[in-house]
């Protein structure tokens, strides 16, 4: 709900906004200019005596001086019947240029404040700075669901794509988008008398003037104690009239300045409505804080990018969550798949279930997990397939589940089976899933099958999910729903090394480049194809399409773009279809395959010491990642092989690496030789020296089986006891990223 009224009126008003946003970035400019070219003698140098008397001598007939808060001074004068007004140097009196307003900021100004359309137009740009305000509150909502709390809006956000480029550019705008749209709604509330204005009268003419003779203008007491820092305006008294006088405005108030006598007379201070009210306006225009004029101005022009990211994000929930069609009333049917999602992915696994239920004969409701229902008469099956969201958080559709799950009556025909849609990269690996299944076990439903949780939006783990569960019904279920359908490319296979024959653990790098398009019209179509391939680097996945169409298979990448190659590591596994089909291709043999991003899986740049921790095959993106450091930051290695003589992948690049120092350190451990060490056992042999790392902001980056992983994590929490820190803090921090298969 909050995100569609985040959107709405971001949609529509959206003309308006950015109207408002682009001139006032321009606007926000003006003080910037003005400051700079403007002499500004630091505060105590002097004071307005001295400066009326400066340009006294320069302009006989000045009528005012003006000094705005950016430090020009303008004075206006008269000479031979002719007004005029100039800028002024304030430490010489003397002309620096005639002062003209820019026309060009007038007409912008007029833009931003009324769309040039008077006072209609005056009401648009206040509705719409409210408007403003309500998408800056609501997206800081959203800001804090996603991060998974207030407390972590600053942490590294999670995501990819649009999303993640719309919610970091909106935290890094959105302080100064907030002050523009308060302090603007402010005074377009005032300006329609919504608002009381403050107004300092002024104070009134003084009843008693010396009249005697006046004094020439620096020589004014009252004058000589305010220091020009603090001038706003000084109205000089009508010639030859003994009884007029100076009218004084400074930033602590207004009076007036005897001609003859220089004493202070009448004089008002500023009350603190004004001040406050004088405040406002600097906030919003940075008028006097050139810096503040700078933040607002770049703040300002991240509205036209937030837009259209907004929609782009708009545009792809609405294409990924049109529901599902054709569904059954809730007390007809016989099986419940209830959805929780919140950036659409889940439901389109929602559909294929549906569709793959239908076929077997089930009559299925499906609903999104918010809308379940007081009791399911005459279902005997509650499938719940749900995303975690924030930091371990139920998403957008089942926000509300657990509050209904109160009063849910189950009945006793009634199993249940969840299944959890979440991302390895996060601490809290689908743990939202986790917790529905705890809550509906507590609740006295049976499991039809335990709990089961899908990385990444795994194709291939959700059918095997279908075949489990179409056993566990007596009712074979045949479930296939790939999120998003690859484009492929051909890939050729360039060059191989074997390794691991002898040791009963076949791995080979495999180097593929792009298939040759030949010649002709389909070339050229090729070609062009060829070149809308994502940029890669080593981390990201390699989904590669095994022939007999069975689903994709992910490799991580050990090259990148710039590499020219596609490399990977594959252990031929028994029984493997992919793993087989890769092993027995030949240089000049191609395969259909895609590029599928990682992000999270990247070390950090910087100088802080990056520890790179993997066993057979997860040495590939970690020698990429080695290859890449032409920085030379610490880097250090720690891998697990079979055999020193039969399995050491990369022997001979690391070397190298060694030597010419992207690699700090090399500690590797054999399995099969005389030592039968893994790396956990070489890990524990250098806690103190790791601990020292992480205690000094290292990151660490695992790679390979999840046995080996699970076995790392624990060495890992003991090394990080004497720190009070576990692997779930790193994790939170960005500094425990695993890529695990
Ligand atoms: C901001 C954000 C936070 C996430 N938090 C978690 C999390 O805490 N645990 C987890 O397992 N997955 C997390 N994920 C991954 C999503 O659950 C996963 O991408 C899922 O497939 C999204 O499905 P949906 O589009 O239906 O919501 C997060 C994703 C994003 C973008």
């Amino acid at each position: 709900m909050l995100r569609k009224l985040h959107g709405l009126p971001a949609l529509f008003a959206v003309v308006f906004l950015v109207t408002l946003a682009v001139t006032g970035s321009m606007l926000a400019l003006a003080p910037v200019l003005d400051r700079a070219g403007a002499v500004v003698p630091p505060a105590g140098e002097i004071s307005v005596a001295q400066l009326a008397g400066r340009v006294a001598e320069n302009y006989p007939g000045t009528e005012q001086i003006v000094r705005d808060l950016s430090g020009q001074v303008v004075v206006y004068y008269s000479r031979d019947g002719q007004t005029g007004a100039d800028l002024v140097n304030p430490l010489t009196g003397e002309r620096l240029a005639a002062y003209q307003p820019a026309a060009f900021f007038v007409w912008i100004r007029d833009l931003h404040r009324s769309f040039l359309l008077d006072t209609p137009g005056r009401m648009v740009a206040g509705i719409s700075a409210a408007l403003m305000l309500f998408v800056c509150l609501s997206g800081m909502v959203l800001l804090a669901r996603r991060s998974g709390g207030w407390r972590a809006l600053m942490r590294p956000l999670a995501g990819t794509g649009s999303q993640r480029f719309h919610a970091e550019l909106a935290r890094l705008a959105v302080l100064g988008l907030l002050l523009s749209a308060l302090t603007g709604s402010f005074l377009s509330a005032q300006r329609f008398g919504l608002l009381p204005e403050a107004s300092d009268p002024g104070p009134g003419f003084p009843a008693e003037v010396s009249g005697g003779q006046p004094r020439p203008v620096d020589r004014l007491k009252a004058l000589t104690e305010v220091d020009l820092g603090d001038l706003r305006e000084l109205v000089f008294p009508y010639p030859d009239d003994p009884r007029d006088v100076y009218s004084l405005t400074t930033t602590g108030g207004s009076g007036f300045v005897d001609q003859a006598t220089g004493e202070l007379l009448q004089f008002q201070p500023r009350s603190t409505g004004s001040a406050v009210q004088q405040w406002i306006m600097r906030l919003h225009t940075g008028e006097g804080l050139w810096w503040l004029g700078l933040i607002l101005g770049v703040a300002a022009l991240a509205v036209p990018v937030l837009s259209v990211t907004g929609a782009i994000i708009w545009w792809q929930r609405r294409w990924s969550s049109v529901k599902v069609q054709h569904r059954v009333a809730v007390d007809e049917a016989d099986v419940v798949v209830l959805v929780g999602s919140e950036g659409g992915a889940t439901w389109g696994f929602a559909r294929a279930l549906q569709t793959g239920l239908t076929k077997a004969g089930f009559r299925v409701h499906c609903a999104e997990m918010n809308a379940l229902a007081d009791a399911y008469p005459v279902a005997s099956m509650l499938l719940l397939l749900t995303s975690t969201y924030g930091d371990g958080d139920a998403p957008a559709s089942a926000r509300q589940f657990m509050t209904r799950l109160r009063d849910f009556r189950a009945g006793s025909t009634l199993n249940y089976a969840v299944l959890g849609f979440g991302d390895r990269q996060f601490p809290n690996f689908c743990q939202f899933a986790l917790e529905v299944d705890e809550a509906l076990a507590g609740k006295g439903l049976s499991r039809i099958q335990p709990v089961e949780l899908i990385d990444r939006c795994s194709a291939g783990r959700f059918s095997e999910w279908g075949d489990q569960l179409g056993t566990a019904i007596g009712s074979p279920l045949s479930l296939s729903h790939d999120p998003v359908p690859p484009r492929t490319v051909r890939l050729e296979l360039a060059e191989r090394v074997d390794y691991g024959l002898a040791v009963q653990a076949p791995t080979s790098i495999l180097r593929f480049r792009l298939a040759d398009p030949g010649r002709g019209w389909r070339s050229w179509f090729s070609r062009s194809r060829r070149h809308s391939l994502p940029a890669f680097e080593a981390g990201d996945l390699l989904g590669i399409l095994p022939p007999q169409g069975q689903d994709a298979r992910f490799y991580s990448l050990a090259s990148s773009a710039s590499d020219g190659v596609f490399e990977i590591c594959v252990r031929k596994q028994p029984g493997g279809l992919c793993s087989g089909y890769l092993h027995g291709l030949k240089p000049g043999d191609s395969v259909e395959a895609f590029i599928r991003q990682n992000p999270g899986f990247r070390p950090v740049a910087g100088t802080v010491p990056v520890i790179l921790i993997g066993a057979g095959a997860g040495i590939g993106p970690l020698t990429g990642f080695i290859r890449n450091n032409t920085a030379r930051n610490p880097m250090y290695l720690y891998w697990g092989g079979r055999s020193a003589t039969s399995d050491f992948l990369y022997q001979p690049e690391l070397g190298h690496y060694l030597e010419d120092r992207r690699l700090t350190g090399l500690s590797t451990a054999f399995s099969r030789s005389a030592e039968r060490a893994y790396v956990q056992d070489r890990l524990l042999q250098d806690q103190t020296a790791l601990r020292q790392m992480i205690d000094t902001g290292a990151q660490v980056l695992v790679c390979g089986g999840r046995e080996m992983a699970a076995g790392v994590k624990q060495v890992f929490e003991e090394i990080l006891q004497p720190l009070r820190l576990d692997v779930d803090d790193l994790r939170v921090q960005g500094r425990y990223l695993e890529d695990v298969y």
